[in-house]
């Protein structure tokens, strides 16, 4: 028999997992709220006006070949990330103190980064908040690193835990690594506000903990792309250093072309060039050089100023629809008189509700109404309509009831 025999059938992840299962029913009221995508009024993914425009332009030159990248990939798409997220008035990248690669989206950039600080970092701890991104705590541990938690969430009021989150990094050992979600944090939707995160800033430089932000979501929690990278800018303009993983997969509609960066801004123009050489050696025996199609839209559309203000609105429409949802599933809530506050749904932002519905509640909402969402109570916004919200209001309702 198989020499495999012995492998014993894994679970499915548990956000991906849930798509799974949407796809097994074929019940004609069932709803997709787990997976983090956008989808239209339509309940259709949606590929931007001007992503399908980039495209018919790459298409169209014919001077364009499929030789591999290099090992960091296109050089003008890691500048243009380096600056959408940094700002094009960035000190960092004007002193040249900033190395960007491509990477596969926002986990091959984690995974990427986190693998370098194993092998060159002398502290072998990240603390992650909690709750956060399932995929999190596996990317980190993989790559070698030892993973604790900081206490970010609030279950009671919704919002946020700061002072437990600043006791937490305040105890953390001098030098760990802290991972931070630079703007509409995964699950729960809630932020801090700047003036919480000046006060994370000091107390992080304070004790030179090091920050990894994780930039999944930019331009889709304010609908404005410089406004959901302050978090960000705030510390580096501090001079200080920092890793950052930026995804384009939501806010350009991107997911499956696998296109991010990995960005290390260091406190000297040579040690970033140092630093690059080491990424090198990371991604070459783990994905040699990377994907070229998706990282040439993004460039097209970045270096084109008409292009990257047509983006922009789609990005902001994108977020609205998302900011629309949240103000007619709460109406619809209050209209029902559901018990309990649901204002948490109009206070959090971007892509997630993070409803405080339970394990149980949920499973009754999947048999039930055929609502499909994350066990930990987590609601994608981006799966809901106009003509589904009240089907997800009717289940709410009677789960709570
Ligand atoms: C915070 C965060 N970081 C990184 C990623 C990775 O994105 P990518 O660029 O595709 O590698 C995601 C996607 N998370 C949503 C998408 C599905 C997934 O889990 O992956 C989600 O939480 O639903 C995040 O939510």
């Amino acid at each position: 028999d198989s020499v495999f025999s012995h492998v014993v059938r894994a679970p499915e992840d548990p956000i991906l997992g849930v798509t799974v299962a949407y796809n097994k029913d074929p019940s004609p009221v069932k709803l997709n709220l787990g997976v983090g995508a956008y989808r239209t009024e339509e309940g259709k993914p949606l590929v931007l006006n001007v992503v399908r425009k980039a495209e018919q332009m790459l298409l169209n030159d014919k001077s364009r070949v499929k030789e591999y990248l290099p090992i960091v990939g296109i050089a003008e798409f890691n500048k243009l990330s380096a600056k959408l997220i940094f700002g094009a008035d960035s000190p960092a990248i004007r002193e040249n103190r900033v190395t960007t690669v491509q990477c596969l989206s926002g986990t091959g950039s984690l995974r990427v980064g986190a693998e370098f600080l194993a092998r060159h970092y002398h502290q072998k701890t990240i603390y992650i908040p909690q709750p956060t991104w399932g995929n999190h705590p596996k990317v980190f541990t993989l790559a070698g690193l030892s993973v604790k938690t900081y206490r970010y969430y609030d279950p009671t009021t919704r919002g946020m835990n700061f002072q437990g989150l600043l006791e937490d990094l305040g105890s953390a050992p001098s030098g760990s690594i802290v991972l931070l979600h630079a703007c509409a944090h995964n699950p729960t939707g809630v932020d801090p506000t700047l003036q919480q995160w000046e006060q994370i800033r000091q107390l992080m430089r304070s004790k030179a903990l090091l920050p990894f932000f994780d930039s999944a979501y930019q331009g889709f929690a304010s609908g404005n792309l410089d406004e959901d990278a302050q978090s960000i800018r705030m510390f580096v303009a501090d001079g200080g250093e920092c890793f950052v993983a930026q995804s384009y997969a939501k806010n350009m509609g991107l997911y499956g072309e696998r296109v991010g960066a990995l960005s290390v801004v260091c406190r000297a123009a040579d040690v970033a060039s140092k630093v690059e050489s080491q990424l090198k050696l990371v991604i070459r025996p783990m994905f040699s050089n990377p994907p070229i199609h998706g990282a040439s839209i993004v460039v097209t559309i970045l270096k084109d100023s008409n292009m990257f203000n047509e983006w922009t609105i789609e990005l902001k429409a994108m977020a609205d629809r998302i900011i629309s949802m949240r103000k007619q599933l709460f109406d619809a809530l209050r209209a029902r008189g559901t018990p309990g506050d649901w204002s948490h749904i109009i206070k959090q932002i971007g892509m997630f509700t993070f409803t405080g519905l339970n394990s149980k509640q949920v499973e009754f909402m999947t048999r039930e109404y055929h609502i499909y969402m994350t066990s930990d109570g987590r609601i994608s916004m981006a799966g809901l309509s106009s003509k589904t919200v009240p089907h997800l209001a009717d289940a709410i309702h009677d789960a709570v009831t």
